[in-house]
């Protein structure tokens, strides 16, 4: 068995755990452990697909030039101690600048075949026909689950980041989680070869549900 309370107390200080690898942005290299990512896209691969969907003036629409992969529901155990790892990372970072009450979205477990990728674009919207979790979003969560000496393994697939006048690469191996403000233009750059798995949760403000 592996053990992820040892990883996660790691991130509870997030300046000697986190790499912050841009402004605003930081890595947690070796967050979820390699076992548990292995055992969750197995996972993935056990439980049904649907194509990825991108959220336009308040409607899911299908649009593979935009988003082409597909997600994964996984049952919550199998879900509970990735979800655990990336609320403890958001967390982290958002003590570190001054964070509200926030509430987990996801994760959504993704996989990206040949030829996937996700076009630019931000996490958090600003239309008021989106939910209000999505209009809430505060800090983004990642975490691959494999990389390019994995097995599987896959090359591309980049998560390129837009903080400033740079592009910037999101230092991505698998069980390493990245945290990144919503707001931020990112894109997942399409994959060459093999198959990509992900992790994808977002921090969103509860008091924008308006139920307080
Ligand atoms: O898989 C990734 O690296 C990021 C995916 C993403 O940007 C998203 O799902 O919103
Ligand atoms: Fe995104």
């Amino acid at each position: 068995m592996n053990d992820p309370t040892r990883r996660i107390a790691a991130l509870a200080d997030p300046a000697s755990a986190g790499v912050e690898f841009a402004a605003g942005c930081v890595a947690w290299p070796g967050a979820v452990p390699r076992a548990l990512c292995a055992r969750t896209i197995a996972a993935m691969e056990a439980a049904g697909a649907r194509s990825g969907t991108v959220l336009r003036h308040g409607a899911e629409e299908h649009d593979s030039a935009m988003r082409a992969c597909t997600e994964h529901p996984l049952a919550p155990a199998d879900a509970a101690a990735v979800a655990q790892v990336l609320h403890t990372a958001g967390t982290a970072l958002l003590a570190a600048t001054g964070g509200a009450a926030v509430a987990l979205d996801g994760p959504l477990f993704c996989r990206y075949a040949r030829g996937g990728h996700f076009r630019a674009h931000r996490d958090r919207s600003s239309d008021r026909a989106d939910s209000a979790v999505v209009r809430g979003r505060r800090i983004s969560l990642v975490c691959l689950l494999n990389d390019a000496d994995s097995t599987p393994a896959f090359d591309g697939g980049a998560l390129v980041l837009y903080p400033g006048q740079r592009p910037v690469n999101a230092p991505l191996a698998a069980g390493t989680v990245v945290a990144f403000p919503s707001d931020l233009l990112h894109e997942v750059r399409p994959v060459r070869l093999g198959t990509r798995y992900a992790a994808v949760a977002w921090l969103f403000d509860v008091p924008t549900l308006g139920a307080a």
